[in-house]
C-alpha cells in the first residue's frame, strides 16, 4: 500500500487525476470504477482540466460506477446517474455505450446486479477503481459486518451513512433505504485501488481502516490485503496515520 499525504484537497484531486491521467496514458482502452460522494468531485474537475488542456481522452475508456440508489430515476438529481452526468460525464469525450451504473429503477434488482457483474466480467475487469470512505469506513456502499465475499448486490443503508448522505436530500426521509453496489470482491478484483480521503472527520476511520484489524465491520480494512493500493489523503485526513506515511 502507498499513502500519499497531500497539503489540502485540492493537491489530493490533483494527485488522483493524476493517478487516473497516468491510467489512460498507459492503456486508452483502460476500464476505470468510478465513485461518487463529495471527495472525488474536485477530481473530476481537475480531470476535465486535463481533458480541455492536455488533450486526455477518454474515447475508448469504459467505465463502471460503484453504486446507485434503488427507486430514484436517472434523472433525480440526487441520483448516482445524474451526479455523474453533471459533475464529469458530460464534460469529457467518454462514448455513452462504454458508461455503467447500476439501474436502481431496474424492475428485478438481482437480475440487475447480476448483469452489472458479467458486464464487469466481460470488459475484462477494472484496471483502476476509485473509492472514497464512509464515516463507517463503508466503501462503495458495502456496509459495516457485511460479508467481504458479496459481489454486485442490494444493500440496506446503515442509519449512519443514511444521517450522512441526509445533507444531500431534503430530509433524512428522502434518503433512499437501499442501493446497489459493487460488492467488495468485485471491487478487491480491480487491479489498482485508489482510496481517497479529505477532511479531519474521516481521520479516525482512514487509521482504523489502513492500520487496524481487518474485518468487515471496517469494510475498508480489507484494502491491506490488496497487492496495489494507493491512498490519497489530506494532512487532515491523515492525522491519525503513523509517521511513515508518505507526504508530498
Ligand atoms: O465522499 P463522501 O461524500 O464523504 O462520501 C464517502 C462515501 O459515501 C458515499 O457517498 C456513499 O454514502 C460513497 O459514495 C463515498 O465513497
Amino acid at each position: 500500500m502507498r499513502i500519499i499525504i497531500a497539503k489540502n484537497y485540492e493537491e489530493l484531486s490533483k494527485q488522483a487525476a493524476n493517478l487516473i491521467a497516468s491510467q489512460i496514458f498507459l492503456n486508452p482502452r483502460s476500464v476505470l470504477g468510478l465513485a461518487t460522494g463529495s471527495t472525488p468531485l474536485m477530481t473530476y474537475a481537475k480531470l476535465i482540466e486535463r481533458y480541455h488542456q492536455d488533450g486526455l481522452d477518454f474515447s475508448q475508456i469504459t467505465t463502471f460506477n460503484l453504486d446507485e440508489y434503488v427507486g430514484l430515476p436517472k434523472n433525480d438529481p440526487q441520483s448516482y446517474h445524474y451526479y455523474m452526468r453533471t459533475h464529469f460525464f458530460q464534460a469529457v469525450n467518454l462514448k455513452e455505450q462504454r458508461i455503467h451504473i447500476p439501474d436502481g429503477m431496474a424492475p428485478d434488482l438481482e437480475v440487475e446486479c447480476a448483469q452489472y457483474e458479467a458486464a464487469i466480467e466481460r470488459a475484462g475487469g477494472i484496471d483502476l477503481q476509485l473509492l472514497g470512505i464512509g464515516n463507517n469506513g463503508h466503501i462503495g456502499f458495502n456496509e459495516p459486518d457485511f460479508s467481504f465475499e458479496a459481489t454486485t448486490h442490494v444493500v440496506e443503508l446503515d442509519n449512519e451513512t443514511i444521517q450522512a448522505n441526509s445533507r444531500f436530500f431534503q430530509s433524512p426521509e428522502a434518503v433512499p433505504r437501499r442501493a446497489i453496489s459493487m460488492g467488495i470482491k468485485t471491487i478487491m478484483r480491480s487491479r489498482i485501488i485508489v482510496l481517497l480521503a479529505s477532511g479531519q472527520n474521516k481521520a479516525a476511520v482512514v487509521a482504523k481502516a489502513l492500520y487496524g484489524e481487518i474485518t468487515p465491520a471496517v469494510p475498508a480494512s480489507i484494502l491491506q490485503l490488496h497487492p496495489n493500493v494507493i491512498v490519497v489523503v489530506d494532512q487532515e485526513a491523515a492525522q491519525h496515520l503513523p509517521d511513515r506515511a508518505t507526504s508530498y
